[in-house]
Order: structure tokens, then C-alpha cells, then sequence
């Protein structure tokens, strides 16, 4: 074992009321929004197919020529109640926003440089009034920063001279001033999610990522920051040069999930960032150029994540001028639709201690030891689910949660493995089929197999 001074700063898994509230989100809308959105992945009429929120570096562009775009941004068509209304009805508790990708815009009045939402022609406070309008929903503000700057002078991916180590202090001034910043003027925000943290300069910068850490804590206690915002005095990220988990959960899955039966992964805390389109973070024009995934590919993965204790985080890319692409919106509805009547198995719920089975998952509440949700994507061909619960258990009854006076036939298959009758009739969606069991004491003693 290393001697790690500037690993983890929180233990983990923390159960105080912020992360407690954190946990039981489960479900929350990633927003990618700066002046990438203007162009939408097109340059001088030319597509380019990588996200959209990198066109700078697909086409080449001068940072002083993308920085003009600056003089362009005027969302007219932004209204932050709209953004959260529709974030509500999706069913999302939370929201993360890109306050500042690598580009270097910020979306809020910064004291710290002139390239942000002030010298735009909307000059207002935009991230203010997304904030207000999305906490008035009730949904918990997390904000997306990116140390990556493009636009700023001082940034250097590695530190190779003096001079790049004197300008590296200056952007880790800046950093921490425009951090500390945010979390003055949005006092409400719930976490900050760090990006562009994968560089040479800050696995070289450890012990600032820590101290940084602990400020911002201090500054905002019940803040929840991702573990990418971490390195130890090593270099090592997300997690410590001993295997130590840091920040307050694991952030490693973007645009991918775990595999459904690890069980591994359900002992930390962590969060699966995931784009609508293959790999579209901002907004792109063409979304003809890569598959687009249904609202039930989406809820397949916001269950699984359930399913292993983990977040789900969906990806919306508006336009430069502040409206979302009717497809966000459909899929928007559909999902919303579907928690609607299913948001019980995915709110304060998470691991049931069970293994994955081949007709879904199970997800179980906090609230409840008697209780098992069972999320169905697969009818059997027999007509049949075979549920495989702990041994001992015994199920008292099971029942399609949209028609809870209706009892499944069950079938005691072995100890604590039962057949469940399929319902008839066709269902286009994913159905919650809920498990009643026994309370622990009342379970009949069954012979073991001697073999
Ligand atoms: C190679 C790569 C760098 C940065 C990213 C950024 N992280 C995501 C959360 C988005 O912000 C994307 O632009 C993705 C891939």
C-alpha cells in the first residue's frame, strides 16, 4: 500500500441528507449548451460528424475566429420555465449544466474574463435564470465545469517549462476563483461535475485538486463533486493510487453502462452520463448522421442504472437560440410518460441484492425489505418468469403494478425460485411487475440438495 496524503478527501459511501437525496434522484437531465450550439457540428457548409462540441478542433478553426461566435449568441428563444417544465414532466430530480465546456464561454457574468454571457448580445444572467426556474420545479441544480480552456492563455496540457508552470498557477487561480465564484452567486447549486481533468497538467496538480476540493466543500457543505474532478499526489485520477475511490462518486461511465450483471459496481455510488444520438453532446444539425436511441433504449438504461445503484444522467443539446430539436422534446414526453406510472421503481430505489435475470431487473426501494420491483424488457417464450430470489424467500404475492388486484399463478420452482404466469395481452413497454415476500421469520425450512 502507497502512502496516499491527497487521495480521498470524503469517506465513502457518505450518508448524510445531501447524498442520501443524491442517491434517491436516481434519474437527472445533462444540458450542453455554449457557443458550439451556433454552428451545430457545420463549418463554411461543410458537416463534420464528431460531437459537436468539439467542431473547433474537427474544423480547425482559429480560437480567435471561434471566440467571435461570442457576438453571435442571442437565444431568444430561451425560456428557462419552459426548460424546466419540460425537465419536470420527463420525470428528471436533477439537472447538470455546462457552465463552461473546453471552449472557455461561460454561461454566467464571470468577474474573471470578458468571454462569457455578459458580452453577448443577451448580456443577461442566463445561468441565474436557469437555475431559479429549474429549482422552482424542485428540481436540484448540479453544474458541469470543464478545467480544459481552450480559450485561456494560461492553460497548458503539460508543464515542460518554467514558464508553462507559472502560467499553469495563473489558470489554477482562475479556476478556483471562477469555482468559488459559481458557488457564491448560486448558493442553491446541489454538486459541481468536473470535466477536462484528463491532462498532464493536473495529474501533475494532485494536491490542488484536493486542497480544491476542500474549499469548495467548505465553502458549500453537503457539495457533491464527481471523482473526475480528482487526482492524488501521483497522478492517479478518479480513484487513489490505492484503489480509493475520490470525490463523492464514480464518474467514469460516459456514453456507456456497466455490464448488467457486475456486482461489483453497486458498492460505490456513481453516475452514467449518456448522449441521444451515438456521440452528440452539443446541439448538432444533422442527426440523420448516426442512431438515434428510442425512449426505450433510454429507459432500459436509466433501470439498469437503478438496478446497480447508480445515476442516470440523459443528455439534451440545445439550440444556439434556445430551443430544443422536436426529437428531444418527443423522447422528452415518451420517457416522462412511462415514469408517469413507473417512477416508483426508480426513485429512492437501487440494488435488490438479487442477479440479474433474463426478463429484466429488479430494482427494490429503500423504504421497503418486503417488497422487490421487478422491471420487465423481455417476455419469456414460455409464458413463464422465472424469478430466482435469496434463498428462503418466499413470495407472498406478485402482482403487474398497474393492476395490483390481479395475483400472478406462482409456481415454487426450488428454494426461494419461482414461475410467474405471463399476463396476456400485448404491452409496448416495459412493465413493473411487483414481488410481495414473506416477512424472514415465517419461511418454511427447505431441504438443501446433498450432492
Ligand atoms: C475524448 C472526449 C473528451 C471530452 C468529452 C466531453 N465529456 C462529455 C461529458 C462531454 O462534455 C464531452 O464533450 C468527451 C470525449
Amino acid at each position: 500500500k502507497k502512502e496516499v496524503k491527497y487521495g480521498q478527501l470524503t469517506e465513502l459511501p457518505r450518508q448524510d441528507e445531501a447524498m442520501k437525496k443524491w442517491r434517491s434522484n436516481r434519474f437527472g437531465q445533462f444540458i450542453h449548451w455554449g457557443l458550439y450550439a451556433i454552428p451545430g457540428g457545420i463549418w463554411e457548409g461543410k458537416t463534420y460528424k464528431y460531437a459537436a462540441e468539439f467542431l473547433k478542433s474537427s474544423a480547425g478553426i482559429s480560437t480567435a475566429t471561434w471566440d467571435s461566435l461570442q457576438y453571435q449568441f442571442n437565444p431568444v428563444k430561451f425560456d428557462a420555465k419552459e426548460w424546466a417544465k419540460m425537465a419536470k414532466d420527463m420525470g428528471v430530480k436533477y439537472v447538470t449544466i455546462t457552465t463552461k465546456h473546453h471552449e472557455g464561454f461561460c454561461l454566467w457574468p464571470s468577474k474573471y474574463t470578458d468571454f462569457d454571457i455578459e458580452n453577448t448580445p443577451y448580456r443577461k444572467d442566463l445561468l441565474g435564470e436557469f437555475i431559479k426556474a429549474y429549482n422552482e420545479e424542485g428540481i436540484d441544480v448540479s453544474l458541469y465545469y470543464s478545467v480544459l480552456d481552450w480559450h485561456h492563455p494560461d492553460w497548458r496540457y503539460k508543464l515542460n517549462t518554467e514558464e508553462d508552470k507559472a502560467a499553469f498557477e495563473r489558470l489554477k487561480a482562475f479556476t478556483e476563483n471562477q469555482l468559488l465564484e459559481l458557488l457564491e452567486r448560486y448558493p442553491t447549486v446541489k454538486g459541481l461535475w468536473f470535466d477536462g481533468t484528463w491532462d498532464q497538467c493536473w495529474k501533475d496538480n494532485g494536491k490542488f485538486s484536493y486542497d480544491l476540493e476542500k474549499k469548495l466543500k467548505e465553502k458549500n457543505p453537503g457539495l457533491i463533486v464527481n471523482s473526475r474532478m480528482r487526482a492524488d499526489e501521483y497522478g492517479s485520477r478518479h480513484f487513489d493510487s490505492n484503489g480509493v475511490l475520490m470525490g463523492d462518486y464514480e464518474s467514469g461511465y460516459e456514453r456507456r453502462l456497466p455490464n448488467p450483471w457486475d456486482v461489483a459496481v453497486t458498492k460505490n455510488d456513481w453516475e452514467c452520463c449518456m448522449t441521444i444520438p451515438e456521440n452528440q453532446w452539443g446541439y448538432h444539425k444533422d442527426w440523420t448522421l448516426t442512431h438515434i436511441k428510442t425512449s426505450n433504449e433510454l429507459i432500459e438504461m436509466l433501470v439498469q442504472c437503478t438496478s446497480q445503484n447508480g445515476n442516470f444522467l440523459l443528455n439534451f443539446g440545445p439550440r444556439g437560440e434556445g430551443n430544443f430539436r422536436e426529437k428531444e422534446v418527443k423522447l422528452a414526453k415518451e420517457i416522462g410518460d412511462w415514469m408517469d406510472d413507473n417512477s416508483s421503481v426508480i426513485y429512492n430505489c437501487g440494488y435488490a441484492g438479487l442477479k440479474k435475470q433474463s426478463w429484466g431487473y429488479f430494482t427494490k426501494s429503500s423504504d421497503s425489505d418486503d417488497a422487490i420491483n421487478m422491471v420487465v424488457f423481455n417476455k419469456p417464450i414460455n409464458g413463464k418468469y422465472r424469478v430466482k430470489l435469496n434463498k428462503g424467500s418466499i413470495i407472498k404475492r406478485a402482482y403487474l403494478l398497474s393492476k395490483p388486484k390481479k395475483s400472478f399463478n406462482l409456481e415454487e420452482i426450488a428454494n426461494g425460485e419461482y414461475f410467474l404466469d405471463d399476463v396476456k395481452g400485448k404491452c409496448k413497454d416495459p412493465f413493473v411487475i411487483i414481488i410481495e415476500l414473506e416477512d424472514k421469520d415465517s419461511k418454511k425450512f427447505k431441504q438443501k440438495a446433498l450432492t
